[in-house]
């Protein structure tokens, strides 16, 4: 399946690479924080939008031809810099860190003004969003990765914007199919749950398969 991508990168320069993306990612990420609250007047407005059209220009002088994709190392490793919700690329991730233990998965993550729904609060789809990408890498690091084929969530109380802890473990295994059962937890309290079905696609049952089920993912 195109996207997937072998691209060899020594561990020095692979270092390098991440602290350039994760800094520009950061810079921007920032960017939106500060658009999302400014109080500026139109001047203002005007001066910062030469200056990012500027910027922009500069990003623009190479670019890839389309999305990042998920590029592997032949160690297994695997970068998905671009994805929404882990991408250090990417200013739109928030962007989650997964820690792996060996039963559970489970990220801190601090959603500011930019996740906002309700007044305050972190909008639903951000924390639909976060518990699919987390049960989905639980599933994947477990050797059972699959896509979304369903995900369930029960919001059980509203989740202030500010720092979340979600954790995510296998449930149980029935062929292809890995059910994962996951939480949002804020100021010490379960605010969403949720459960995944993650299917292995038929297109990933033969050579593929054994690429996903050894990688490591790696935002
Ligand atoms: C890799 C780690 C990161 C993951 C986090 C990120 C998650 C994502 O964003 S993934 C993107 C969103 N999801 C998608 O785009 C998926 C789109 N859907 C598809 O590709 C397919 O419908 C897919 C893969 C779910 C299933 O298709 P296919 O491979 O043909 O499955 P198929 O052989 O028909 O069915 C296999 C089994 O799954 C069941 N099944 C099929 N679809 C679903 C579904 N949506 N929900 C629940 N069960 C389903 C079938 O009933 C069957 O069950 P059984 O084995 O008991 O008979």
């Amino acid at each position: 399946m195109s996207g997937y991508i072998q691209e060899d990168i020594a561990p020095e320069e692979l270092a390098q690479r991440s602290e350039l993306a994760s800094s520009i990612a950061g810079s921007v990420r920032e960017l939106i924080e500060a658009t999302v609250r400014t109080e500026v007047g139109a001047s203002d407005i005007a001066e910062a939008r030469r200056l990012i059209e500027a910027a922009t220009e500069i990003l623009r002088k190479d670019q890839l031809p389309g999305a990042y994709g998920i590029r592997f190392n032949s160690d297994g490793s695997k970068r998905s810099w671009g994805n929404a919700v882990l991408g250090r690329r990417n200013p739109i991730a928030p962007p989650v860190v997964l820690h792996h233990e060996p039963d559970h998965t489970w990220t801190e993550v601090e959603l500011g003004p930019a996740y906002e729904g309700p007044a305050g609060l972190v909008h639903g789809g951000v924390l639909a969003l976060i518990l699919d990408q987390l049960l989905g890498s639980t599933a994947e690091f477990q050797g059972v990765p699959g896509m979304t084929g369903t995900l369930n969530v029960r919001y059980r109380r509203a989740t202030p914007l500010g720092q979340i802890r979600g954790e995510a473990r296998v449930d149980r295994v029935e062929g292809v199919k890995t059910f994962v059962r996951g939480t949002i937890t804020s100021a010490g309290e379960v605010s969403a749950e949720a459960e995944g079905i993650f299917i292995l696609p038929k297109w990933a049952r033969g050579e593929v398969s054994d690429v996903l089920r050894k990688s490591v993912g790696e935002g």
